[in-house]
């Protein structure tokens, strides 16, 4: 795998019978983040998924910090978190539970744990809702838990499914910084969304997926053409 963080290989995934993802073929390195880009439909968040492990692969291949999904599952997917585009909660458990089972799950320490909670309560807005259950939370405070719960661990790799829709402009710009922070500590982020701008910002490189294939990969440099090009394909 040389230095590449995430590899996937000729990544193909069917759905319903019929071929979704076609070939997929890129690469990530530590302390990257990559953009997955493309028209609604084009494949983006079953991509995501299949790395995820939520869809299965027909074909193709998929190593991770050098573990193979198909061959050590477990120790694959110790090496990433995931914060999908709706927010998935339990609704039985409290958002400080929500928080300690995603610490306790991928083993952050002790005195790390409510540091981290404070911290991101703090610029996420939700001190005063870490004891209320996700019922009693508006759609943009549930996306929220999703997302500190994911940035409470320190994954080698973040998947983030359109990370900005339904968060407020202080939501967006912390999350923005939180995954700039990321980058720095050298955690990779493999994230989707249409908001150039902020791809613009972001992003070290994208992936163009047009109908489940790979179009093209480039340096964010390249996003005019990119923007041509998804306003023409
Ligand atoms: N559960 C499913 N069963 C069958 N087909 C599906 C399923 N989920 C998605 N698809 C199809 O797979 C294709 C890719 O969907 P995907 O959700 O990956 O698109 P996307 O690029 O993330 O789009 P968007 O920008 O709208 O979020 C679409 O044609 C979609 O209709």
């Amino acid at each position: 795998m040389g230095n590449n963080l995430l590899d996937v290989e000729f990544l193909c995934v069917g759905l319903d019978g019929k071929p979704i993802i076609r070939d997929v073929s890129f690469l990530l390195k530590p302390g990257e983040i990559c953009a997955l880009i493309g028209h609604n439909g084009a494949g983006k968040s079953i991509t995501m998924k299949s790395i995820m492990g939520l869809y299965k692969k027909t074909t193709g291949r998929i190593c991770l910090n050098g573990f193979d999904q198909d061959k050590e599952i477990m120790k694959f997917k110790q090496q990433l978190t995931y914060i999908p585009e709706e927010p998935m909660v339990f609704p039985e458990l409290t958002i400080r539970q929500h928080f300690l089972l995603y610490s306790t799950s991928y083993g952050v320490a002790e005195n790390d744990y409510q540091n981290k909670v404070d911290y991101y309560a703090r610029i996420f807005d939700l001190k005063d809702k870490l004891d209320e259950f996700p019922h009693n939370l508006s759609k943009g405070m549930r996306q929220k838990v999703n997302v500190i719960s994911n940035l409470l661990v320190d994954t080698p790799l973040l998947l983030v499914d359109e990370p900005f829709i339904g968060l407020d402009i202080h939501a967006t710009q912390a999350l923005q910084d939180e995954l700039f922070q990321r980058k720095k500590r050298g955690l990779s982020i493999l994230l989707t969304s249409h908001l150039l701008d902020r791809i613009r910002e972001l992003c070290d490189r994208y992936v163009l997926l047009v109908n489940g294939a790979v179009k093209e990969t480039g340096a964010i440099g390249q996003l005019k053409s990119i923007e041509r090009r998804m306003t023409h394909e």
